[in-house]
């Protein structure tokens, strides 16, 4: 009996208090305080007492404990006890890291909130709201600061990169990356991008039989983000191959890194087996090497190395070099497979929507007739098809498809969130994907590729039926870059990049879905690793439009 009061008094003055415990001093906890128990029991003759005792106590402790945690966090007296949820996500944070290590989070996200509304407790302390009310609330200025799912993205030995800053220090370091990212700077890299869509379009395999284009896209997208972040380095397209096995340590870490993100206090133990360290070294290795070249060669190029350098010197305090390094990681990991995955789901549903894709294909041809350079970005402006298509393609497949969490700040007294009060300590997601696929945000058609809703009723496009009665659109919905301060600095290079590589492929080559194609297995193989993967290839033939090019 007196275990039982001692364990759940451990819980309710100790573990209670602090939801995010560092993990060593969780297990010094956890082994001292039966320890200490046993201590006052033997009146301090532990040496008395028979192995048997003391393993039955460390036993019981442990069970009594867990079970006065469950009991309380599905308890009238636990603070999130209001909001609907599964009884397991109420219970514990494991089974979303299950669901997280299936790659199904998103779609679990958008399930719950058919089931339960639109605040649904996915954790014990987590909360995930499906209303577009809440974009402003949680991600605008003066919304949320970031949550504890970023925490595992901190480090505390060496310069944070920009995602994980806040407040004067994100705001001195966006500068850099505004800068970066002006109209004057996407013109430089204009030419940057050009060269490589160049390239992939030159080395890419066709008239053959099918190319799984992911890979290319990737390779594409690697190598131009090498070329913006460390002055180039990585040449997968050359290689034709993932070379350094860049991308599959990339993805092997984004699955470790989104359990662990899930469950932050468990980082410093995970960071403890060789085997992921191994890996994450790896990862930084390549990211330091490739740098320290960029430093050597010390250009003068405007690249957005330029830029995070403030070799322009316009800020007072130069950025020290051991945060560009982390900043370009970030640009790299960031802004490599979201901007390549855009262009592969892109292509797949011009692919499978053939209209579309004549309706594209016309617009870029009328735009850059043959031979034209695809360089003048006064262009792009009218590519109005494209466009629309972009951004159905970023509403139906959100990129980063649920996103981290934000955190009601302690000391706050907890927010007005979305017209529902949230204490504070409050972990909240927003999920880009729940939110475009909501009939209250974009009808008719929310699941269906339908550019048509992007295009204004000001185009002239008599081609297209008349918007339907009960259209919905509420932009304010549409999240694929997030919103507020801490939204995607490389967005309108990400577009960029999207519309010129798109322009060429299409201007150069026919393009169809290889025969066999099971495009069910494809969309079924997507996975939620922060990034949205598809995890089969999407193999497709390529055909020269003109041999001579
Ligand atoms: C289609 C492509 C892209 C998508 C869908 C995308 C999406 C996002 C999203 C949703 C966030 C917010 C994450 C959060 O709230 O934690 C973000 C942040 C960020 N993205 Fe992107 N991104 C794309 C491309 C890029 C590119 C090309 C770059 C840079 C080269 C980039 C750099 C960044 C940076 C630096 C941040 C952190 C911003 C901050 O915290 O202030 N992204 N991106």
């Amino acid at each position: 009996m007196h275990l039982l009061f001692f364990a759940i008094a451990s819980h309710l003055l100790i573990f209670k208090q602090f939801t995010a415990l560092d993990f060593d001093l969780a297990t010094t906890l956890l082994i001292g305080l039966p320890t200490a128990f046993l201590v006052g029991e033997s009146s301090l003759d532990l040496f008395s007492l028979q192995t048997s005792t003391i393993i039955k106590c460390y036993v019981l402790f442990y069970a009594f404990l867990g079970l006065s945690i469950i009991l309380y966090r599905l308890s009238p007296f636990h603070r999130l006890y209001h909001f609907p949820g599964p009884l397991i996500c109420r219970v514990s944070k494991l089974w979303i890291v299950y669901i997280a290590y299936k790659g199904q989070y998103y779609k679990y996200l958008k399930e719950l909130h058919g089931k339960y509304g639109d605040f649904v407790r996915v954790g014990p302390e987590e909360i995930s709201i499906g209303t577009a009310d809440g974009v402003i609330d949680v991600l605008g200025a003066g919304g949320l600061p970031k949550g504890r799912f970023n925490d595992p993205a901190r480090t505390t030995n060496g310069p944070n990169p920009l995602n994980v800053l806040t407040g004067e220090e994100h705001a001195k370091r966006r500068r850099l990356w505004n800068r970066g990212m002006s109209t004057e700077s996407l013109a430089e890299y204009a030419g940057l991008i050009s060269r490589r869509a160049e390239q992939l379009v030159n080395v890419i395999p066709c008239d053959q039989g099918p190319v799984n284009i992911m890979d290319w896209i990737n390779y594409f997208s690697f190598d131009f983000m090498g070329d913006m972040a460390f002055g180039g380095g990585y040449e997968l397209m050359k290689a034709g191959y993932d070379k350094d096995e860049l991308i599959k340590t990339l993805d092997k870490n984004m699955v470790t890194a989104v359990m662990v993100s899930n469950i932050p206090w468990a980082r410093k133990m995970l960071g403890r087996l060789p085997y992921l360290n191994e890996r994450i070294y790896k990862q930084r290795a390549y990211g330091k090497r490739i740098a320290a070249a960029r430093f050597d060669c010390d250009s003068d190029k405007k690249d957005l190395w330029y830029h995070l350098m403030d070799k322009a010197g316009l800020e007072k305090e130069k950025p020290s070099k051991e945060s560009v390094v982390s900043d370009g990681m970030l640009a790299i990991n960031a802004g490599a497979d979201t901007t390549a995955r855009v262009v592969t789901f892109l292509i797949f549903l011009l692919l499978d929507n053939p209209t579309w894709l004549h309706r594209v294909r016309a617009e870029v041809d009328a735009a850059f007739p043959t031979g034209e350079n695809t360089l003048d970005l006064s262009k792009y402006g009218s590519l109005t098809y494209l466009e629309a298509c972009i951004n159905e393609t970023l509403r139906l497949y959100p990129p980063v498809p649920s996103n981290g969490s934000r955190r009601v700040p302690n000391g706050s007294g907890g927010r007005l969130i979305a017209g529902r009060f949230l204490p504070e300590g409050t972990e909240v997601f927003i999920s880009s994907y729940v939110l475009h696929r909501s009939s209250r945000n974009f009808a008719p058609y929310s699941e269906t590729f339908w550019p048509d809703r992007w295009l204004s009723s000001v185009l002239n496009a008599p081609e297209l039926c008349e918007p339907p009665e009960g259209k919905v659109h509420n932009t304010i919905a549409f999240i694929p870059f997030s919103y507020g301060p801490h939204n995607c600095a490389g967005r309108n290079l990400a577009r960029l990049e999207i519309k010129m590589l798109m322009s060429l492929i299409l201007s150069r080559f026919e393009l169809s879905l290889a025969e066999n194609f099971d495009k069910d297995a494809w969309l079924a193989s997507f996975r939620d690793y922060f990034v949205l993967r598809p995890t089969k290839p999407l193999y497709v033939i390529l055909k020269r439009r003109d041999p001579k090019c």
